[in-house]
This record gives structure tokens, sequence and C-alpha cells, in this order.
């Protein structure tokens, strides 16, 4: 597997500045990139010569010389006039082509670094519509930057060779014009737009969260009676926002009318220094003419420093991430699209796993020799005093924890609120780093793994698990891409589910709405622990399996899934519940991140703390319960 895996290229040397991180990404279509830049140039030169030449035409024309020596400028025009629009349309295709490749690559590795980060991906409406539009910045950093800067700049250089054919200070007044709209402005726009921009890009990512507070949240603000203070919040960030785009568009504004006039200013001196040095009535014309044409190419460059102002902290983000991964071979190279993250799908949202099928999981090394060894064994899994502290100075949430599970031991964590087990998890998946201890994987430091080999070792079902907005198989398969009907219906009913499935009219394709909305909280449980189980890794981790059952479903629905994890995988279930515990192989207690006691369930039920009293009191309220309910 290791020489399969993709090459290091493309990796980001500190202080880089993100353009050139992003810019090197685009080496595999720099050929496509330079002929889109030359189309571009070719139309800017084509419009600018339809200008010239049909002023020559329309002066000449004046003077009724006979028309055939107008033919040329005739056929000049429409030939011109057309080429301008068929080459704007290969440009473009060119240019998008180009671009969208190098996006594809760039969305896949963005996309591959926040599923290979070990640590809470990013969550909120923010850094989810920044994910989107920051990849778009390539694309606008490409299209509405680079090639058409390139383009005025090429066209300005012809522009000012042409005209010193004619008359060389002419042409050096030109050229000063042009510097002047496609140097000077430009920086000027940036100085006067940038520290604006700078507070639009936080202050726009603050109301899309505002929005998904508000909406997701609306339920919740209204039961509080927070609504109004939220809105007021979210008013107060839309008038600054509003304010400071008012300001951007002012500035904007007496930018561009001082594009205007620098076009006029450059054209009345051209024409001036021309009509000084001698040059004929209608070259004068054209000159003046060409002039402006000229200078509001360059002027394009204005727009583009202001797009480039507006998409630095986007590009910024994305180097970050790109910087942090391994390349993927661009589509260039092979001829196809790479690998993407989510299969196609026509359902609502097409959710995919990060490895292709389950031959790729269990090629792999840690797969072979670790996980799935063929006999189904598992590792042997050891925690060494590990400590976990989420902030320094706070209490550890983890503290000295020592645990051995070897091959096809069970066991279970239990303590209140706040003891731990989650973070146990989390440490055992690889989310949470330890700040002191070790945790190995068959002797090997759980450090050392591929993150994108851990899942087929170890994994779960994690705390929060998330449904996603897709059909019911799409959701399960994310555990097990190549799982079949069996092994779905197999895990569905181990999970409690099936029996659920079976009754929709669209079965396995019965769409769950958005983070499974259209479920019960339950049913979400359970398709989230079913997606789990499909995934069979070597050590499975369960946090609250049953968390949202009533007390029978919860009993079925544990010892159905114990029962369909295979002898020699292991078994961490982490559970605030004690009822269905009496067969695993251990139990252990967390207190304040500390084990306080461990053993079986009949010894500690019989021995005085924590357990006991809260069996004692869970089996009063499930009691209670049950007779009600009975
Ligand atoms: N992401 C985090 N950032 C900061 N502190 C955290 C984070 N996650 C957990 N903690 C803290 O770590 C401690 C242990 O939390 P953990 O979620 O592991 O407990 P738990 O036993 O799973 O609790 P519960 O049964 O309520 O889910 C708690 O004090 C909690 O406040």
């Amino acid at each position: 597997m290791s020489d399969e895996r993709p090459e290091l290229t493309g990796s980001r040397p500190p202080d880089e500045a993100p353009e050139r991180t992003v810019l090197r990404l685009a080496r595999p279509y720099l050929k496509r990139l330079i002929g889109a830049g030359l189309l571009a140039a070719a139309t800017e030169f084509a419009g600018l010569a339809l200008m010239a030449t049909a002023t020559w035409l329309l002066m000449a024309a004046a003077g009724q010389p006979p028309l055939d020596r107008l033919t040329v400028a005739i056929v000049a025009v429409r030939a011109l006039a057309v080429s301008r629009g068929v080459l704007r349309y290969t440009e473009r295709l060119a240019g998008h082509d180009a671009v969208l490749r190098l996006v594809t690559d760039v969305r896949t590795r963005v996309f591959a670094t926040l599923a290979a980060r070990r640590g809470a991906p990013p969550r909120t409406g923010d850094a989810l519509s920044r994910l989107v539009s920051d990849v778009e910045a390539v694309q606008d950093l490409l299209l509405r930057v680079v090639v058409p800067g390139a383009a005025a700049g090429l066209v300005s250089v012809l522009a000012v060779g042409l005209t010193a054919l004619v008359s060389p200070p002419a042409a050096l007044v030109l050229a000063v014009g042009l510097l002047v709209a496609g140097v000077a402005l430009p920086a000027l726009a940036t100085a006067l737009t940038r520290r604006a921009a700078d507070e639009v890009a936080p202050l726009r990512g603050a109301l899309a969260a505002d929005a998904v507070d508000l909406t997701h949240g609306a339920a919740d603000l209204a039961a509080f009676g927070a609504t109004g203070d939220a809105l007021d919040a979210a008013r107060r960030r839309a008038r600054r926002l509003a304010r400071l785009e008012r300001r951007l568009a002012l500035r904007g504004f007496a930018v561009d009318a001082a594009g205007v006039l620098v076009a006029g200013l450059t054209a009345a001196a051209v024409v001036l220094v021309a009509l000084r040095a001698g040059v004929g009535g209608v070259l004068v014309g054209v000159l003046a003419v060409g002039t402006l044409a000229a200078v509001e190419i360059a002027l394009a460059l204005v727009g583009a420093a202001r797009q480039w102002t507006a998409l630095r902290a986007g590009l910024t983000r994305v180097a970050r991430l790109v910087a942090e991964t391994p390349a993927i071979e661009p589509s260039a190279a092979t001829g196809q699209p790479p690998p993407t993250v989510s299969p196609g799908s026509n359902t609502p949202t097409a959710v995919g796993p990060t490895v292709a099928d389950d031959t790729a999981t269990e090629a792999g090394p840690v797969a072979r020799g670790v996980g799935a060894d063929g006999r189904g064994r598992a590792p042997e899994v050891r925690f060494d005093g590990v400590t976990v502290r989420y902030r320094s100075g706070a209490p550890a949430a983890l503290n000295g924890f020592d645990l051995d599970l070897p091959a096809g031991r069970r066991v279970a964590v239990v303590g209140p609120s706040g003891a731990g087990k989650s973070t146990l998890a989390a440490v055992l998946t690889g989310a949470v780093r330890p700040d002191s201890g070790r945790v190995t994987l068959a002797g090997r430091e759980l450090a050392d793994y591929p993150p994108e080999e851990l899942p087929a070792v170890v994994g779960g079902l994690l705390a929060e698990a998330y449904v996603f907005h897709a059909t019911v198989r799409e959701n399960l398969l994310l555990g097990r891409p190549a799982a079949d009907e069996q092994a779905l219906t197999a895990a569905t009913e181990a999970a409690g589910l099936a029996g659920w499935v079976r009754a929709q009219p669209d079965g396995w394709d019965t769409v769950v709405g958005e983070e499974g909305g259209q479920l019960s909280g339950g049913q979400r449980q359970r398709l989230a622990l079913a997606r789990a189980l499909l995934a069979a890794p070597a050590v499975l981790v369960l946090d609250e399996p049953t968390e949202g059952l009533d007390p029978v479903a919860a009993d079925q629905v544990l010892a159905a899934t114990l029962a369909s994890v295979p002898a020699g995988r292991s078994v961490l279930l982490i559970s605030h519940r004690l009822s269905g515990l009496a067969g695993l192989d251990e139990i252990v207690v967390l207190d304040a991140g500390r084990i306080v006691q461990r053993g079986r369930h009949a010894e500690l039920v019989e021995a005085p703390g924590w357990y006991r009293e809260q069996w004692t009191l869970q089996q009063a309220a499930e009691h209670g319960y049950l007779a009600l309910s009975g």
C-alpha cells in the first residue's frame, strides 16, 4: 500500500503567499491556462483592432475615396467583429476547462484533509459555507485575476508597440497612461479596500453562523425567550456589513471615476503629442480611439485587484488546508477525474465514504496485519497512563488511564456525566491525542497509523453520530461501501431498524431528511448504530448505542448488537445504563478521568460504590417505568 500512496507534492513552505501555493497546484494545467490567457489576449486585441479599424474606416470614408480603397477595411471590421465573439467563446471554454479540473483537485484535497483530520470537524454554518466559497476563490483567482490580468498586460504591450510604429512620443504617453490605469489605480484600489474587505469576510461568516443558529436553534431560542436578543445581534451584524459594503462601493466608484478620467486624459495627451509630431489626421483619430480602448482594457486590472483583495482570506484558508494533505494525482495525469469524496447520486445529498470499497480497506497493511488479519482477530489495545486535558489549567478529562483490551475482549466503561467516557472513545478512534501516556494497537503507537487506515481497525458509533440528508441505504453504505443487501439487513436487524425499513414504501431508498429530521430520535440512533455495525472494525467502539431508546428496546438492541459482533473482535462499550452489561468481560467505572472501580457486573453490584448505587437507582426507576407501561 505504501508504494501506491500518492506522491507527496505541493506541500507549502512556511510563510509562502497563498496564491503561490494555489498556483503551484495549477502546474499540471499550465499549458491549458496559457492557452486560455493567449485566447483572452487575442479577444481583447481583436476588440482593440476593431475599434481602430472602424475609426479608420469612418474617417477615411468621410473623404469619399473610391470604394475599392475601403474594401479591405470593411472586410476586416466584419472579420474582427465575428472573430472577437468566437475568440471570447473559446477563451471561456478553455479557461473553464483548465480551472474546473484544478478546482476538482483542490476540492478533493480539501475534503481529504477534513476527512483525515483528527479532531472535531468544523460544524458551524460559517465553516461549512466557507468551505464551499473558499474553493471557489481558487476558480476566481484564475478566471478573474490571473487570466484577464495577463491578457491586459500583453495587449497593453502590443498597443504601445503598434503606436510606436506611428509615433514613438505618442507611444510613450500611452505607456504612461496604461501604467497609471493598469498598475497605479489597481494598487490604489487594493489599498483603499483591503481593510474593509478584511472585515467583511469574517462578518459574512458570522452572519452565516447567525442564519444557522437562528433557523436550527429557533425552537430552543423561543423556549428560553432569547429569540429577540439573537435577532438583534444578527441585525446589528447585518447593519455593520451593509455599512462596510456601502463604503467599499463608494471607494470603488471613486476609483472607477478616476479610471475614466485617466482614459480621457491619456487619449487627449496622445492626440496632442501625435499632432505635434506631424501624424496625419486619420491616424490621429485612430490613435485617440485606440488609446481609449487600450486604457479600458488595462482598467480591467482594477477589477482584478479588487477581486484579489476579496479572495485573499479564502485563498489563505484553502492554501493552509491544501498544505496539510498529500497531493492527489491530478486528473490530467490519468485522464480520469480524481476520486471524489461523494459518489454521484440523485438523492438530496450524496454521501460517500473516503475509501472506494472493501478491497481498498482490507488491502492496507494495518487491515492485513493488525485488523482483519484473515482470522478476524482484533489487535491488542493498551492504554498506558493516558492523560487528556482539553485546556491548560483545566482538570484532566482522562487522568493516567490504563486499560488492556486484548483480542475478543468486551469491556464497558461507565461513570457519571463528565467522567471522561466519550473522551476515551475519542482517544481510541484517534480524534483526540493524549497529552501524555501511550495508546498502542498490537504494540504500535496509535498516532503512527495513517489516518485513512485507522477506521478499518478502530471505529464505531461515536457521540452525536451524524445522519445525512440521503437515503437509508446511502447512510448505511457510508459504513461499508460494498455491503450487499444481506449485510444491510443483518446490521439493521441488530440495531432494531429492519422492521421500520420494511414498512417504508421506499424501503432502503427512504430519504431521511436533513440531519435525519424525518426520523424519530430512536430511529436516528438505530440507523447510526447499524452503520457502525456494518463498518465492522476490528475494535468496535460504541458510545451510548442505546441512547434515546426505552428500557425494553435498549436491552433488546444492546443484546442483539453484542451478539452480532464476531468472536475475536473487541468491543469498548460506553454506557450510562448499567442494564445488559452482565455478559461483558470487564466493567470499568470512571470518575473525573480516573478508574475508581473495575470488575464484572456480578462483582460490582455486590461491592459498595458508585456502580451498586447507580444499579439500584436505575433498577428502581426502570421497574417503575415497566410497571407503569406494563
Ligand atoms: N471538546 C471539548 N473541549 C473542552 N472540554 C471538553 C471537551 N469534551 C469534553 N470536555 C470536558 O471533558 C470532561 C469529560 O467529558 P466527556 O465528554 O469525556 O465525559 P462523559 O463521561 O462522556 O460525559 P457524558 O456521560 O455526559 O457524555 C468534561 O469535564 C467535559 O467538560
